[in-house]
């Protein structure tokens, strides 16, 4: 049977504090290319702007942190989030799942942008690639849901089409979410059980829509006895 419009799902996934471990990669460069400066811990990140909370340390901080995430290699040598591979290729095999992977480059985009591609291919495989979104604004791409680490995601459009599950990453663990705002605190949480959640959602909106359009007088029925 064909899917309904309504049971079909588009999912973004973004990359960094997501599928791949951009603070962990921070820290580690930083260490090791400025041993002795101050530094932050995993467990004292606070905010989605590593720059910002170095410049807070010490001024000049920032720019070497920055140093650090525009380095060529940078971006290619980051360690995949736990569970992240799997998840995906999980999801890419679900029924009536699309699946894309949208990031944002650095300003600074010389190494990173190529380096995004080629971490794709390596660690997910070529048919990720065709399945990569790179986009400062995440809010003019339309889809169901986005799982990502940012806290805010601001753009042009003030009512993007996703919902933004909040992936649990070190910025942003301590904030606390105002309902309905969901979170999934890794890829060993129920993440299968937020996209059902969604699919059944969009097939109960997409249900009454239909029950408005047809304009037959089931909806009173239908309200006064809900299944
Ligand atoms: C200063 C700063 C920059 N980034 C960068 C790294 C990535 O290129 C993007 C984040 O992309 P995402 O799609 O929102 O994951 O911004 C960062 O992640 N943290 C920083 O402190
Ligand atoms: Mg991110």
């Amino acid at each position: 049977m064909a899917a309904s419009a309504a049971s079909r799902l588009r999912v973004l996934v973004d990359m960094d504090g997501v599928l791949a471990d951009f603070e962990g990669g921070v820290l580690r460069a930083f260490l090791a290319r400025y041993p002795g400066e101050p530094h932050v811990e995993l467990a004292e990140r606070r905010g989605f702007s590593v720059r910002d909370q170095y410049r807070c340390l010490r001024e000049d901080l920032a720019a070497k942190v920055a140093s650090v995430y525009e380095s060529p290699g940078f971006f290619l040598g980051l360690e995949p989030i736990p569970g992240a591979i799997e998840a995906m290729q999980e999801m890419i095999h679900t029924q009536d799942t699309q699946v894309f992977i949208c990031t944002s480059p650095l300003l600074k985009y010389e190494h990173c942008i190529l380096e995004k591609y080629s971490w794709v291919e390596k660690h997910l495989g070529p048919k990720f690639v065709e399945r990569l979104i790179l986009t400062r604004d995440k809010t003019v791409v339309s889809a169901d849901l986005l799982f990502d680490d940012k806290d805010t995601i601001k753009g042009a459009e003030p009512e993007p089409s996703w919902e933004h599950i909040l992936f649990t990453c070190c910025h942003n663990k301590h904030l606390e979410l105002q309902t309905p705002r969901r979170r999934l605190q890794s890829w060993a949480d129920d993440w299968r059980g937020i996209v059902e959640s969604k699919r059944r959602s969009n097939a109960e909106k997409e249900c009454y829509a239909s029950l408005i359009a047809n304009g037959n007088g089931q909806i009173g029925n239908w309200q006064r006895n809900p299944i």
